[in-house]
């Protein structure tokens, strides 16, 4: 499959008062078409930034540097009225509150339909029927009449519904979901993981799925980034990630998804918490919690680097990861 976006080198870096704090430092992946590539790690660990950056919609005292090829075009760096022309067309992203992306003043048809006129220059009737057919792919009973709701008039489930149907209109190449299902009940959960398989599939679309939720990638996702205080610390296919994690967080985090750590018996929360990235440790971020450190751990930072073709992990550690040596 080809790529549909590259990144790399891509740092992130916010101005404080007397400093500045760096969010994301050089990350690297690429997304293949149709693929789903999940990036998962604790909150704070530089996930929705990445993104965001990648979107052009960091705050205001946020700078991106790097490289983020959509085709042959960097969205790094590229200003805001043509960033436009890609945005919501040709890469969209999606949030944990629908609140966020709906007007809550505009009836769900007209700002879904808005979409269409502008990228696609559709007319306004053809518009409407485009969103009519959207919101029943997508699940929406009714669709004549939740057309002519408000967002407020709907479910938690039936917007984020829209959300989709919104962000899918112009059938993106690529569609980032940050937390998409964190705020819903597991039910409506499991449907709309589903719904973005079937969709993804159909279109061709390619997704990036952002959760601290392990078990929401198990079977959703191909390939999985996991980071850590800023950085991939490991990366590879979901399954290969799953039953053989290689770098001690990786382990940590599944031993702490309730339903993955079912084969270990018992849930075990990771000790300690997360590093603020003003004070990010020296030396391997991860030292500070990790079980498996040595000397070098503490004085010098592993880089990024491939274990057996399939996979890159961020760790000196080399022996076999016992799961007992951290309980
Ligand atoms: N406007 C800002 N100014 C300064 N620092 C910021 C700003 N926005 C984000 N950060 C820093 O970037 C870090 C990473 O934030 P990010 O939202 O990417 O985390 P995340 O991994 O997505 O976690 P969560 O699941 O909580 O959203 C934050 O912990 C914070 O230190």
């Amino acid at each position: 499959m080809a790529n549909v976006l590259v990144v790399d080198n891509l740092d992130v870096t916010f101005a404080l008062h007397q400093s500045e704090v760096k969010a994301v430092s050089d990350l690297d992946f690429t997304l293949a078409e149709g693929e789903t590539l999940a990036v998962v790690g604790e909150s704070g660990s530089g996930k929705s930034q990445a993104f965001l950056s990648i979107m052009g919609l960091l705050a205001r005292n946020g700078k991106a540097s790097g490289r983020a090829m959509l085709g042959d075009v960097n969205l790094i760096g590229m200003a805001p009225d043509k960033l436009d022309n890609y945005r919501g067309k040709d890469i969209a992203m999606i949030f944990q509150d629908p609140m966020t992306s709906l007007n809550p003043t505009l009836r769900v048809k007209t700002q879904l339909a808005e979409v269409l006129v502008r990228h696609q220059g559709f007319t306004a009737e053809k518009a409407h029927r485009a969103v009519i057919e959207m919101l029943e792919r997508v699940g929406i009973p009714e669709p004549v009449k939740r057309a002519n709701a408000y967002p407020h008039e709907l479910s938690g489930g039936m917007r984020q519904r829209v959300m989709i149907a919104m962000a899918l209109l112009c059938k993106p190449r690529v569609l980032i979901a940050d937390e998409p299902t964190t705020a819903l009940d597991v039910t409506v959960q499991a449907q709309m993981l589903d719904l973005f398989k079937n969709l993804t599939n159909d279109f061709g679309t390619a997704l990036v799925l952002i959760t601290h939720d392990l078990g929401v990638v198990a079977g959703v996702a191909d390939r999985m980034m996991v980071m850590y205080g800023g950085r991939c610390i490991e990366k590879g296919p979901t399954d290969t990630l799953f039953y053989d994690p290689r770098h001690p967080y990786t382990l940590g985090l599944l031993h702490s998804t309730p339903h993955v750590a079912k084969r270990a018996k018992r849930l075990d929360p990771i000790q300690g918490l997360p590093p603020s990235l003003e004070h990010l440790p020296r030396g391997c971020a991860f030292h500070p919690r990790c079980a498996f450190r040595f000397e070098r751990c503490f004085e010098e930072r592993p880089p990024l680097l491939p274990v057996e073709d399939v996979r890159e992990k961020a760790c000196w550690y080399q022996g076999e990861l016992k799961y007992e040596a951290v309980a």
